[in-house]
């Protein structure tokens, strides 16, 4: 699913206005009765509803949903905050419209006004700005927004379109916007959405239909994209009947030292529910027997660094012709300096894709020129931190997006950013947010479970931009379906490799 600028969602609109007979009141009114149907459906009898408007087309958006609460029987207000007279038309229409119903269910409120006591029924829908805002929330606004705020523990609230004062394309890190449970927004994704700065501002983001032309929404082009089921069937290939294991791949894993060979387990264990036709796994001596006991489907290759490796290059073979499709590296690695001159001998040999994650991005850091030498269309996973020491410190959210894809664009790399959202940045400058995941994927061994999974992908002939947009939807799935069958709590890197093959079923059972 695209994400549209504010920009492009105007223009989306004014498309569909002039391409359909379509007026832009009728586009307000449907955009209300998705509102309406999705309160009703979330909340239904026994609550009441406070709409709190502005003066353009968001409060019209308000204006229109109370008028459609009261059709289908309910309590609703609205609060028109009157710190303007300049209405837009649409917004002026639908103040007339509800004021022929009830008398009592249109209210200015004016700034000398005290904020309206609400029931304990209330639900708080948020309908003062959306992509018109233009400055930051002051008078009125601002007191409104401060008091809805405070609320939060008390009675949900729903924003429409966007949280008000929240700006769509840009950070809005220290300005004041509402904080909203739920953020009711229409046809596309806008970028705060995916933004973490934005998380107790958005919450649980809805994307509802309000009849956008399909040429417009198809034909433009965005920077931005969040993954959808339809992307991930356009990238997903079943399995060929006349296939046998030499079809998937052979993979090298470099994991794995003194203290943390279970990382090496992990990313092993994934990277064959992955489905990659053979796998090795290199490790120190320490491993050896964990190796084998643990994961019988791998081989296992040996270094002489006892409790590190650090011979690892001489794996693939001095040409870099070897016998490995992929290599991946890092996942409790370690980061000593043979180690570290071991990754540099690597980085000469083998010149295919790889997948560089945890200890061997933390060498990265340490040596940002290896980053020069790093295989073109390489696949990168830091997390934060490991980003933050590889490309340096970003002053919010939005800067850290632009750092991510120039780094990505710079250096010819597939680099993803962790988060709820995971960010995963191309060379040709897009970059995809994954949707799937949950708060229980935060626990010790997730990354080396991502670290497998997308060795196993790459292995088996996808191309590297599928393999991450696959890979990353595929783990968050795993650990969606984990977290349902075992709590957010309970789950472990472990059970997230457990729920990789249902993850791939819910693909092909949707195909
Ligand atoms: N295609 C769609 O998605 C549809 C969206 N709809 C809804 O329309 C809004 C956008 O409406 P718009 O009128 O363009 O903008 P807003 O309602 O967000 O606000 C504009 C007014 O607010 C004033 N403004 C801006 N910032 C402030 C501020 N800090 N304090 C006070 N007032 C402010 C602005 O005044 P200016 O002086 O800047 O001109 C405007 O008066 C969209 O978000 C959807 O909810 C359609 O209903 C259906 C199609
Ligand atoms: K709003």
């Amino acid at each position: 699913m695209k994400i549209f600028t504010a920009d492009q969602v105007r223009a989306a609109d004014a498309y569909t206005i002039e391409h359909t007979p379509i007026t832009s009141l009728r586009l307000m009114e449907k955009a209300a009765t998705q509102c309406t149907q999705w309160l009703i459906g979330r909340y239904g009898a026994g609550h009441s509803f406070h709409i709190f408007c502005g003066a353009g087309n968001n409060g019209g958006d308000g204006l229109a949903t109370t008028r459609l609460l009261q059709q289908h029987g309910f309590e609703a207000k609205a609060y028109l905050l009157h710190y303007t007279d300049k209405f837009s038309a649409d917004n002026r229409a639908n103040q007339a419209a509800l004021r022929g119903g009830e008398a009592a269910s249109l209210i200015m409120l004016q700034p000398e006004d005290a904020f309206p006591e609400l029931p304990t029924n209330a639900i708080i829908v948020d309908a003062l700005f959306g992509t018109g805002i233009s400055r930051p929330l002051e008078g009125l606004v601002a007191q409104t927004v401060q008091h809805i705020n405070a609320l939060q523990d008390q009675y949900p609230i729903i924003a429409i379109d966007l949280p008000s004062g929240l700006k769509a394309d840009e950070s809005s890190k220290d300005l004041l916007t509402v904080e909203a449970r739920h953020t009711l927004s229409f046809e596309v994704y806008k970028l705060a959405f995916v933004l973490p700065e934005n998380a107790a501002r958005v919450g649980e983001v809805h994307i509802l239909p309000i009849g956008l032309h399909r040429d417009y929404l198809t034909q433009t082009p965005t920077r931005y994209q969040v993954v959808d089921m339809e992307m991930i069937h356009r990238i997903y290939k079943p399995r060929l009947p006349f296939s046998h294991k030499g079809t998937y791949g052979h993979a090298l894993l470099i994991a794995g030292s003194y203290g943390k060979i279970g990382a090496a387990v992990l990313s092993a264990q994934a990277c064959l529910h992955a489905g990659v036709g053979l796998l090795t796994v290199y490790v120190p001596e320490c491993g050896y027997n964990i190796i084998q006991s643990t994961v019988p489907p791998a081989m296992c290759l040996v270094d002489d660094g006892g409790q590190q490796s650090v011979q690892f290059h001489e794996a693939v073979t001095a040409d870099g012709q070897g016998k490995y499709k992929t290599v991946a590296i890092g996942p409790g690695l370690g980061t000593s300096g043979d180690t570290a001159k071991a990754f540099e001998k690597l980085l000469q040999r083998y010149h295919d894709p790889m997948v560089i994650d945890a200890d061997a991005l933390n060498i990265l850091g340490a040596e940002r020129y290896l980053l020069e030498q790093v295989p073109k269309h390489s696949l990168l996973t830091p997390h934060p931190k490991e980003f933050e020491r590889m490309f340096g410190p970003s002053g919010n959210d939005v800067e850290r997006l632009e750092k991510l894809s120039a780094a990505a664009q710079q250096y010819s790399l597939y680099i993803l950013l962790k988060g709820r959202y995971t960010a995963i940045a191309t060379p040709e400058g897009q970059v995809y947010f994954n949707n799937t995941g949950n708060a229980g994927m935060a626990t010790g061994g997730s990354g080396d479970v991502l670290t497998g999974l997308l060795a196993g992908i790459l292995a088996q002939g996808y191309s590297p931009e599928h393999t991450m947009i696959l890979g990353v939807w595929l783990h968050g799935l795993a650990g969606d379906l984990g977290a349902a069958a075992m709590s957010q709590e309970a789950l472990t890197a472990s059970g997230i490799v457990r729920f990789i093959g249902p993850a791939y079923l819910e693909i092909a059972g949707a195909k």
